[in-house]
């Protein structure tokens, strides 16, 4: 089967160089963790819902219009609210999933549910990403699924209106996202779902604690009360109000240049009680020389200009190694970063890009099957490759703040999560 994505056009970038402390006060968009699971479960719920200031994104654009090729009506046409109209789910259907984790792991489920095959593809780089051990858990609930040889994309999944559900043991070591897609659609099996992960540690774990207080919060018994073992009994959805938080990951390159700078940055609209690892990622800034609070103003995050090396665990937060590595190439002293094998199956294998491109910066970086040690040494501009990745493009932009001519080989690649990533980054830096 041929890819369902065109060539995407790409644009170089050279990442603008700071001369003063930022000081930004920023209302950022939606989270594409938690836009992505509302639309999953308002498609899958017995009455509409709306989404508030969704992310809109390549990533939650194409969940968006996948749950709508199988017959889902959801309107995007408002910026600030998504309406979501469930309706029975129809095959055949091709689902893109370009680059996402998202769509291609919470997909399959859901498709279990439609009435006849569909199909999912993606970027070239997707067909990589690993996707087996979901594949043969949903296999185990009672799905017939083709894949390719890989185990992975291109893959059609053959609904046939009902999935049986029941107990299944996966390895999630590779990605949390496989336990997520099958907890969201399990309400919807007939006998629910007992996920049993047995492996190497499951990464990302707030990820998992989000997609259980979403279900939850549409209406679904969830246990994950013993570790390693979720359980969803099967029920009704409700369609509901979901409040998108500002996306906090998608913050954190500002809060880098805060640190960075020595300057200050406020995310906006950030709520009391949030689903995403502000805790965790309070505790990381501080150690990396950052001061962080939160009062009715938001989120804000200070700098001295001093970034500090650091030995930390990323594993729970791992989707911002590149950030971190950025910052730990600036920094007054050797940094590692743990815990992060699993990233290798991210965008791109990021152990091994970072490495390489950091070192073409001139960072001492040495990568191990799953860390990567940095000594900060004078860095020079030239060339970064971004290999299709929001995040390495980040962890560029960060860097060329203190570092003139870091020429990033695409800067597009930040519409995966943030389309509006190269305006309002070169504005906080020229303080436009
Ligand atoms: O469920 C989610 O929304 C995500 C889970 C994590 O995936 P992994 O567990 O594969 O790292 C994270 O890195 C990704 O950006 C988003
Ligand atoms: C790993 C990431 O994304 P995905 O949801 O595509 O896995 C990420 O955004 O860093």
């Amino acid at each position: 089967m041929a890819n369902l994505t065109a060539v995407r056009p790409t644009q170089p970038w050279t990442a603008p160089t700071a001369t003063d402390p930022v000081d930004l006060g920023v209302h950022l968009p939606g989270s594409k963790s938690i836009t992505a699971r509302a639309l999953v479960l308002s498609a899958l719920a017995d009455g509409p819902s709306t989404l508030h200031l969704p992310l809109r994104a390549r990533d939650t654009e194409l969940m968006a219009a996948g749950l709508r090729n199988l017959g889902v009506a959801v309107s995007t046409n408002d910026d600030n609210r998504w309406v979501v109209r469930p309706q029975e789910l129809r095959g055949p259907a091709r689902i893109d999933v370009g680059l996402a984790g998202t769509v291609m792991r919470f997909g399959p489920p859901v498709a279990g549910l439609t009435d006849g095959p569909v199909t999912f593809d993606g970027d070239p780089v997707a067909r990589t990403r690993p996707l087996g051990p979901l594949l043969d858990g949903l296999r185990a609930l009672g799905v017939r699924i083709d894949a390719a040889p890989t185990g992975g994309l291109p893959l059609t999944v053959h609904g046939t209106g009902r999935v049986a559900g029941g107990e299944v043991t996966i390895d999630a070591s590779a990605s949390s996202q496989f336990v997520s897609g099958l907890l969201l659609a399990a309400p919807r099996f007939d006998r629910g779902v007992v996920v049993r992960h047995q492996g190497p540690p499951v990464p990302s774990a707030p990820h998992l604690r989000m997609t259980t207080r979403m279900l939850r919060a549409a209406g679904a018994a969830v246990d994950d009360g013993t570790p390693d073992l979720w359980v969803v009994e099967p029920g009704r959805l409700s369609g509901r109000e979901w409040e998108i938080e500002p996306d906090l990951s998608g913050a954190v390159p500002y809060f880098a240049a805060a640190l960075v700078t020595g300057g200050r940055v406020t995310l906006r609209g950030w709520p009391h009680n949030s689903a995403q690892p502000v805790d965790q990622l309070r505790t990381l800034l501080h150690r990396l020389g950052g001061e962080v609070t939160v009062d009715a103003e938001g989120l804000t995050v200070r700098g001295t200009g001093t970034v500090h090396g650091i030995d930390a665990d990323l594993s729970e937060i791992a989707e911002l190694t590149p950030a971190v590595a950025a910052l730990a190439v600036l920094a007054d002293a050797p940094s590692k970063l743990r815990g992060i094998a699993h990233i290798r199956g991210h965008e791109t294998d990021r152990l091994a890009a970072l490495a390489r491109e950091l070192t073409g910066l001139g960072a001492d970086v040495t990568e191990t099957a799953d860390s990567l040690e940095i000594r900060p040494r004078p860095l020079r501009g030239g060339g970064f490759e971004t290999y299709h990745d929001h995040r390495m493009a980040h962890a560029a932009a960060i860097i060329g703040l203190a570092v003139p001519g870091v020429e990033l080989s695409d800067v597009t690649c930040t519409a995966k999560t943030q389309p509006e990533f190269p305006a309002l980054w070169s504005a906080m830096v020229t303080g436009d």
